[in-house]
């Protein structure tokens, strides 16, 4: 999709109280790469220092030698072009404060996604007002995403601004124009993902303009990575949608509890959401305990293995707003964190059989949180599938032919799961990743033998 086409699935219109929506100006299809956008600023996470270039966000390999910036040592580049694009947007006024910055204890003091927030706040207020004159009205004239920035709706006004990084006058921005600025961009900042792993933050103005949230979302946004580009964010949709119907993101993880996505909601971006999910989840709250008894919730963990077995094509929301009243204690908070811990501990420790009970407990746990084309579980689906795979190549001599064969089955199911579902996503993130894996473990199952 290229930039042209930006708006050729979406129109924006009246939404009766978020302002606007987008909607779908035509029929969509599952996986279709609806909108493309790039970035006003983009910053990495603290971690990833030197692991990624600073600009393009490509990571260091055996091809890629990353340069440091020879004036703060703490920037770092794939190449010349990359390291002037940088300076010339924001880090030639950066740079020369950044150490001394970084090691204050304000920001010292600062969770890691303040940290991060408190970058891109920097870079922003370099970016729209370039000659640190905050009487002028913001640089909106030479970049289209400026323009659309100031457009955004403030969210909830935080009560702290984090301490900026700027190399001259920095105690002359005036708290009105930081809070300004960041009351919108705390309210539309986009955590920048690579197979699901996070690596930045980042404010893309337009998506912010358009896509208003559901944690029952007909879309969700993937990142692409190409060396020496900004990083674009791209919409892809996860089912049919309708001409007319709004196009909605998750701008949080729709398997959290119902109570922490409301209250991170409203902390956050100022209201309470009312999407089919929640509205369900609220009848059926409290949640009923999980059974204490280990046989009764067997019993349970294997209804609900049954009950997601069955995949209705068709079906748009998730399993849970059809699943059994009995089944409901397994809504349980404490349950999905429990499994996830238990899988990934684990397939760690080669202990096969639980691995595959948990993950397959968890897969059917995610069937009922997220929508069948969710990325996550495609990716949960492809590590239960070389779990499974583990388990075959890892198992002895004296392994009965019968186990040998439900490992195998296992992992064509599970990978068969993974294909549809990150097929569906598409290509994104750093080069390699699930869909090379899947190819590869689909070659390995097909051959039977050994890695
Ligand atoms: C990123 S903007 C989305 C675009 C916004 N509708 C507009 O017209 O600019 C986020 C803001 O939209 C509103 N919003 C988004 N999703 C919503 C929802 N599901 N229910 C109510 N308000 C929502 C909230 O005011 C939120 O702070």
């Amino acid at each position: 999709m290229d930039d042209s086409e930006t708006m050729r699935y979406i129109r924006l219109s009246d939404h009766p109280f978020a302002r606007n929506q987008a909607t779908a100006s035509q029929p969509i299809h599952p996986g279709q790469v609806i909108f493309a956008t790039l970035p006003l600023t983009t910053a990495l996470l603290p971690s990833t220092e030197g692991q990624r270039c600073d600009n393009c966000h490509c990571l260091a390999n055996d091809r890629v030698a990353l340069l440091k910036c020879s004036g703060c040592a703490s920037f770092w580049y794939c190449g010349v072009n990359c390291q002037i694009t940088h300076w010339k947007a924001h880090h030639r006024r950066i740079c020369k404060a950044y150490n001394r910055y970084t090691i204050s204890s304000g920001y010292q003091a600062l969770p890691v996604n303040e940290k991060v927030d408190a970058m891109l706040l920097s870079q922003l207020l370099v970016q729209v007002f370039p000659k640190d004159d905050f009487s002028l009205p913001p640089l909106a004239g030479n970049d289209p995403l400026v323009s659309v920035f100031f457009d955004l709706l403030q969210g909830p006004t935080h009560a702290n601004i984090p301490g900026l990084c700027r190399t001259s006058k920095s105690a002359d921005v005036p708290q009105h124009i930081a809070r300004e600025c960041f009351s919108r961009f705390g309210n539309n900042n986009f955590v920048l993902h690579s197979h699901l792993n996070t690596f930045a933050h980042g404010v893309y103005p337009l998506a912010s303009r358009l896509f208003n949230h559901s944690c029952i979302p007909n879309c969700v946004v993937k990142y692409r990575i190409t060396r020496g580009e900004p990083v674009k964010m791209e919409i892809v949709s996860l089912h049919e949608i309708a001409a007319g119907e709004e196009i909605t993101i998750p701008y949080l993880d729709p398997a959290l509890p119902y109570e922490t996505r409301q209250n991170a909601l409203q902390a956050n971006y100022g209201f309470r959401c009312a999407c089919l999910l929640c509205t369900f989840e609220k009848r059926i709250h409290p949640i009923p305990s999980l059974p204490q008894n280990t046989e009764e919730f067997a019993a349970l963990t294997k209804q609900l293995q049954t009950f997601t077995e069955d995949e209705d094509e068709t079906q748009d929301v998730p399993l849970m707003l059809s699943m059994p009243a009995q089944l409901y204690p397994l809504l349980n908070e404490s349950y999905l964190p429990e499994l996830s811990e238990q899988f990934s501990h684990s397939s760690h420790e080669g202990e096969y059989e639980t691995a595959l009970l948990t993950g397959r407990n968890l897969l059917a746990l995610y069937k009922v949180l997220y929508h069948r084309n969710f990325p996550q579980i495609g990716m949960h689906a492809l590590e239960l599938a070389k779990t499974a795979w583990n388990a075959v190549v890892t198992a002895g001599p004296d392994t009965p032919p019968s186990q040998l064969q439900r490992f195998e089955e296992q992992a064509i199911s599970s990978l068969t799961t993974a294909r549809r579902v990150l097929q569906n996503y598409g290509p994104e993130g750093d080069e390699g990743g699930p869909l090379e894996e899947i190819l590869v473990l689909q070659e390995l199952l097909e051959e039977g033998r050994k890695p």
